[in-house]
């Protein structure tokens, strides 16, 4: 068994690890933290995993998370910064699901997430753990930067055009809608039941956050930079994304149905969707599962793709869970072979 410890574990993105990690085959949840409600119960504060060991939350200490072999940060952006450093010097695997080492330019960084980056000198060991293009550095990896939700659904999405040179690059449109748990648990305005609920809304579109992590990884991708329209919404709805994908094809004879399939053949937790289909979020909630499907309407020079994952599992704590068992040597889709929940 390995020993885990989640950093954070009272959030959204916190409470989905409890969830995967307590039924992880080979996982002794070690160490739980909440700086607000260190002391506590796990049931205090979820009573639906009552009954699931008696675990406590303690503050974050990182002289007892050290005695942990891996520790994932399910915390704001700059907490992993001012701790990852110490963890790996005492030899524990560190699992950032913030986006404090997703990009590698630190100027870069600070300008987007308005604060110096707290860590530059980590830069160069951190690996994207989006497993699907990354599988082989992940195995090796000690820091494991896990990409954002819309960038999640977004790149899997874009990524057999880009790498086959199959569409003008100049030209991308990626509009994306999210549930609002893509927010966090913290208590802020857009967020509550009257401001959210019976409302549709766009916004971020002057520039989001996950832009340029979305460019650094097709720019890697395609040898030179894309040019990308990113519009999220809102959506009034507790879980999931769906991406809809626009690009305009560069050539007209080939089986984009066959370069998705093909593409993903050995990816256990895409599904390339049969011909004509059309993805839903609640085809993937609580799954670590992201659906595809690949159209060509009309047989223009248009095409589309539909993206849906559920933000907390594949967009955060499930493809976190899926980098732990690579970095681990664990079979990939251990403890991570849930079906979806309807409604
Ligand atoms: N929600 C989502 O869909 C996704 C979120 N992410 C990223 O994952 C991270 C966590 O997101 P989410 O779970 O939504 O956030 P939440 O706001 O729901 O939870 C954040 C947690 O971090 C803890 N925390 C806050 N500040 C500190 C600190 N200084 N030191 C230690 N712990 C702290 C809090 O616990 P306490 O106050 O009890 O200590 C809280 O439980 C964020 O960086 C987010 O951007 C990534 C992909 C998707
Ligand atoms: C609906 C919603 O608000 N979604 C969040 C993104 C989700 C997230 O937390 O992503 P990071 O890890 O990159 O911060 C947002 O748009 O800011």
């Amino acid at each position: 068994m390995i020993r885990a410890g989640i950093i954070g574990a009272t959030g959204y993105t916190g409470v989905e690890l409890l969830r995967l990690l307590l039924a992880h085959p080979k996982v002794e949840l070690a160490v739980i933290t909440s700086r607000g409600n260190a002391g506590e119960p796990l049931e205090s504060l979820f009573p639906n995993l009552r009954g699931q060991g008696t675990l406590v939350f303690q503050a974050p200490d990182v002289a007892v998370l050290a005695d942990c072999d891996v520790v994932f940060f399910a915390t704001p952006h700059g907490v992993a910064h001012a701790m990852a450093g110490e963890l790996l010097a005492r030899g524990t695997r560190v699992i950032d699901l913030s986006a404090d080492f997703r990009l590698q330019d630190p100027v870069l960084w600070g300008r987007w997430y308005g604060q110096p980056h707290g860590a530059p000198d980590l830069l160069p060991e951190a690996v994207y753990g989006l497993p699907e293009l990354n599988r082989e550095p992940i195995a090796q990896a000690r820091l494991i930067a896990v990409p954002g939700c819309y960038p999640t659904a977004i790149t899997l999405g874009f990524l057999p055009l880009v790498e086959q040179g199959l569409v003008d690059l100049h030209r991308l449109v990626a509009d994306a809608k999210s549930g609002v748990s893509g927010a966090g648990r913290k208590a802020q305005m857009g967020s509550l039941l009257c401001e959210a609920s019976e409302n549709f809304k766009a916004y971020g579109v002057p520039g989001h956050r996950h832009l340029p992590e979305i460019l650094q990884t097709l720019s890697m991708v395609a040898g030179q930079s894309p040019g990308l329209t990113f519009v999220p919404h809102l959506l009034p709805m507790i879980r999931g994304i769906l991406a809809t994908l626009y690009a305009t094809l560069n050539r007209s004879d080939v089986d984009l149905q066959d370069v998705y399939e093909q593409r993903y053949a050995q990816a256990p937790f895409v599904d390339v969707m049969p011909p004509g289909s059309h993805p839903e979020t609640r085809g993937v909630r609580g799954t670590n599962v992201c659906r595809l499907a690949v159209h060509r309407p009309g047989d223009g020079d248009t095409v589309v793709v539909l993206a849906a994952i559920d933000n907390l599992v594949k967009g955060a704590s499930g493809q976190a869970v899926q980098n732990m068992n690579l970095m681990l040597g664990f079979p990939e889709t251990l403890g991570l072979d849930t079906i979806a929940v309807l409604p």
